[in-house]
């Protein structure tokens, strides 16, 4: 049985309204966790379908609702969209707030099996399966497939969780996203922080090697992936889409990617492709 909400905040978006919510986490070990939920005005009739953004490195639920844009287009296509935050917060694990990359703001969406963080840094479930069960109890938001999208670390975060639970996602898609963590230097820390030196369990949380073992998955349909081709992080070969790309044609997986000259890695190249990503999800969560 899913537990209570606790309203922080609302305020009228579009039509519909962004709020905040608290609740009291099982997934990270009984931690205090805070979301945004963007609701259509279609809510106040009935329930909507619902799309996860995962913000990166750094961010909190906040991020992406109110620099991310994305609630016009979720207005028109009367879709929500739910904003987990990144990581446990106040966990008391020695370190967690030494580094922007690991530790607090960088959960990675990966259910750790090291100690000290085994105990609260489950966010895999907690996106999984405590949020949806918390918001389609709670709120106007139709059970079901889902759609899910990120950025950057977030981006990783979506792919994985589409690939792993074609059940539970409808569609996916990412802006910058990681993917590629077992070979580039944010996955390496993070995974083998997380999850130690077995490859084969950071191989879970890989989108490059989940495609290579276990795709195609054609319930998924195209995935698509947007990427700034003036983005720092893509120079320093933490995003590599183009191996996420070679592993999908390998695979027969449609997968379109679009690289735009002159965009970075910031929230400005989020939003300009915001309302797009919004439609491609509305769009698959119609048909269902
Ligand atoms: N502090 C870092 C930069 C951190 C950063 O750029 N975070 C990105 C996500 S990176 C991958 O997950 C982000 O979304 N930041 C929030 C924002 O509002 O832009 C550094 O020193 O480079």
């Amino acid at each position: 049985m899913p537990g209570d909400l606790e309203l922080v905040s609302e305020w009228r978006h579009f039509g519909g309204w962004m709020r905040q919510y608290a609740h009291e986490s099982a997934a990270v070990g009984g931690l205090k966790m805070t979301f945004n939920v963007y609701l259509p005005p279609q809510a106040e009739t009935g329930p909507v379908p619902v799309i996860y953004y995962l913000a990166g490195l750094t961010c909190t639920g906040e991020t992406g609702a109110q620099k991310g844009h994305f609630a016009k287009a979720a207005a028109q296509r009367g879709v929500a969209i739910v904003y987990p935050d990144t990581s446990p917060r106040g966990a008391g694990v020695a370190g967690e707030d030494d580094d922007w990359d690991f530790g607090t703001g960088a959960g990675f969406y990966v259910d750790a099996t090291q100690q000290p963080w085994s105990k609260h840094y489950r966010m895999y479930t907690y996106v999984r399966e405590e949020l949806p069960a918390l918001v389609t109890e709670h709120l106007p938001i139709r059970k079901g497939k889902a759609g899910i999208f990120g950025h950057s670390m977030g981006g990783h975060g979506a792919l994985t969780l589409a690939m792993r639970n074609t059940d539970k996602y409808a569609s996916v898609s990412a802006f910058a996203p990681i993917c590629n963590p077992l070979e580039v230097p944010w996955g390496v820390k993070a995974l083998k922080g997380y999850l130690g030196d077995d490859r084969a369990t950071r191989a879970e949380y890989d989108a490059t090697n989940l495609m290579l073992e276990k795709g195609p998955f054609p319930s998924l349909g195209t995935i698509l992936v947007d990427q700034g081709k003036a983005d720092k992080f893509l120079d320093q070969q933490q995003l590599t889409p183009h191996v996420l790309q070679e592993a999908c044609e390998k695979k027969g997986q449609s997968m379109q990617l679009r690289i735009h000259e002159g965009y970075d890695h910031s929230y400005y190249f989020v939003s300009s492709f915001g309302e797009e990503h919004i439609n491609f999800h509305a769009d698959a969560l119609a048909t269902l």
